[in-house]
């Protein structure tokens, strides 16, 4: 049985949170059952422009080839964050606390504890989080093994500041970008070719974080899964490149908000604290190829990888109930009548741990439609949840764990995705540089000794240079 250290009513500001805030190693999921109230403690980079395709978020079985799946669970984490000034300065008590590195427990009735892969206290820096809880599913995908990393939490919980940080501590999107280029710098053998797309989606409404005129874009299937139509794609160059087209969207999602609070309730501007009701989705679709002269017919591997920072969840008679919140309630704007994918999820991921359910409800909110595949069991997927230990929702902060819970119990088998015809993107480009370097050979063979140009014309000369360009 795991113990703590005293149990004298913690207030705020006090350092309780014994052991978990060092340093760990990478680790994937060794989920052990932990129940309420009853805790065992036995236990060469290509080049190129934008694109505007049809990115798809592939359904597993559409890669024709695959290696051998191999099982794990779903890594589960949680992240808390210090009580704020304002919280302390009103005497907010403590309600959750960290118990050691895996343990989250119940200040009032420490009978009520959970055990998660991870446990990060207050001061525990996102690099902490980024390589228990991240790494491994970046390095996966930069390996053919689709990724899904997602922060969920109530509002004002971390979500944003875990997947997005600040320049003072860079979230797990710019780590992963900075992550992935080290991982191509340290595979030598291999050329890889990376692509962003970057969306929010607030109210069933899928907005284009990459490219201001993409609103309110449509959700389409087909054989290779669901994708997003219309939605912009680029190729990106540099973690500097990546950092600033995201950079560009977050800025385009602010201007968003602004005008969504105008809308929703002009007298409450400033009142709202985060972002509430839109979940954003970074998507890297990966793909690598051996390098070398004999590269043809080599198969490609090709993943994706979403970073999701899921809409802040409310509380808990509006996730039980669907029900709007009370008029006068603060937050009530950032409802409005559709309730975020953070209602559903919990949803989904029970029925997905429930072997006896055979419908998974994916249908009923757009952004799980979009995360299906994500969800179907092939992807790797870390799940951070944040949350405060404020006791102010303390409640909500236990749906969030219970929640946690179930999803430790989600088994997935992940597979890496190859790819041997020409459709991807890395082969289309391969295909038109080797074209390229043998016209440019034919040319060099072909060129015109230097002292007969003396004798050409104007148009033979425009004609030449025509050929040299194209
Ligand atoms: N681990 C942390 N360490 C220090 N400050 C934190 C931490 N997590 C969150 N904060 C601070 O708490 C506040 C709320 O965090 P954040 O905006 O990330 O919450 P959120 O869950 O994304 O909220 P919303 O759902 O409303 O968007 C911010 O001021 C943020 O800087």
């Amino acid at each position: 049985m795991a113990s703590r250290q005293g149990s004298k009513s913690r207030k705020a500001g006090s350092s309780n949170f014994k052991g978990a805030d060092s340093t760990a190693s990478s680790t994937t999921s060794s989920s052990k059952l932990y129940q309420e109230t009853s805790i065992d403690d036995g236990h060469s980079f290509l080049a190129s422009s934008s694109a505007q395709s049809k990115q798809h978020f592939f359904s597993p079985d559409s890669f024709p080839q695959s290696a051998q799946p191999s099982k794990e669970n779903v890594t589960v984490t949680v992240r808390f964050r210090p009580l704020s000034p304002r919280e302390i300065h009103n005497g907010e008590e403590v309600a959750w606390y960290a118990d050691g590195e895996t343990i989250v427990r119940n200040e009032h009735n420490p009978t009520i504890a959970y055990s998660y892969d991870r446990v990060f206290g207050p001061t525990t820096t996102t690099r902490n989080v980024y390589d228990v809880a991240a790494h491994h599913v970046v390095n996966g995908a930069m390996e053919g093994i689709n990724g899904t990393i997602f922060a969920y939490g109530v509002t004002s919980s971390g979500k944003t500041h875990t997947m997005h940080g600040d320049q003072r501590s860079p979230g797990i999107i710019p780590l992963a970008v900075k992550d992935a280029f080290s991982i191509i710098q340290e595979t030598p053998n291999r050329e890889f070719l990376l692509r962003i797309s970057y969306l929010e989606l607030y109210n069933e409404v899928v907005n284009d974080l990459l490219n201001p005129a993409g609103h309110n874009l449509r959700i389409r299937e087909d054989k290779q899964g669901t994708f997003v139509e219309g939605i912009k794609e680029e190729v990106i160059l540099s973690p500097a490149h990546a950092l600033s087209l995201i950079a560009a969207g977050r800025s385009l999602l602010d201007g968003l908000d602004m005008i969504k609070k105008r809308i929703a309730l002009p007298s409450k501007i400033g009142k709202i604290n985060g972002r509430g009701l839109n979940s954003c989705n970074s998507l890297k679709t990966i793909e690598s190829s051996p390098l070398g002269d004999k590269i043809q017919g080599e198969a490609v591997h090709l993943s994706q990888l979403n970073l999701d920072d899921l809409a802040g969840s409310k509380s808990s008679k509006v996730e039980t109930s669907g029900l709007r919140r009370k008029e006068g309630d603060a937050g009530d704007e950032e409802w409005g009548h559709v309730p975020p994918t953070s209602f559903y999820f919990p949803s989904v991921i029970s029925k997905l741990t429930d072997v006896k359910v055979s419908h998974v409800p994916y249908r009923d909110s757009k952004l799980i439609r979009i995360l299906q595949s994500s969800l179907s069991g092939h992807d790797r997927v870390s799940l951070i949840c944040t949350v405060t230990p404020a006791s102010r929702i303390s409640e909500e902060t236990h749906n969030t764990l219970k929640f946690a819970n179930r999803a430790k119990h989600i088994e997935i088998q992940t597979k890496q995705n190859k790819i041997t015809d020409e459709k991807s993107l890395i082969k289309k480009y391969q295909h038109e540089i080797r074209k390229l370097k043998e016209e440019l050979e034919q040319l060099k063979q072909d060129t015109v000794p230097v002292p007969q140009l003396k004798d050409m014309g104007a148009h033979d000369t425009i004609l030449l240079k025509q050929k040299v360009l194209f």
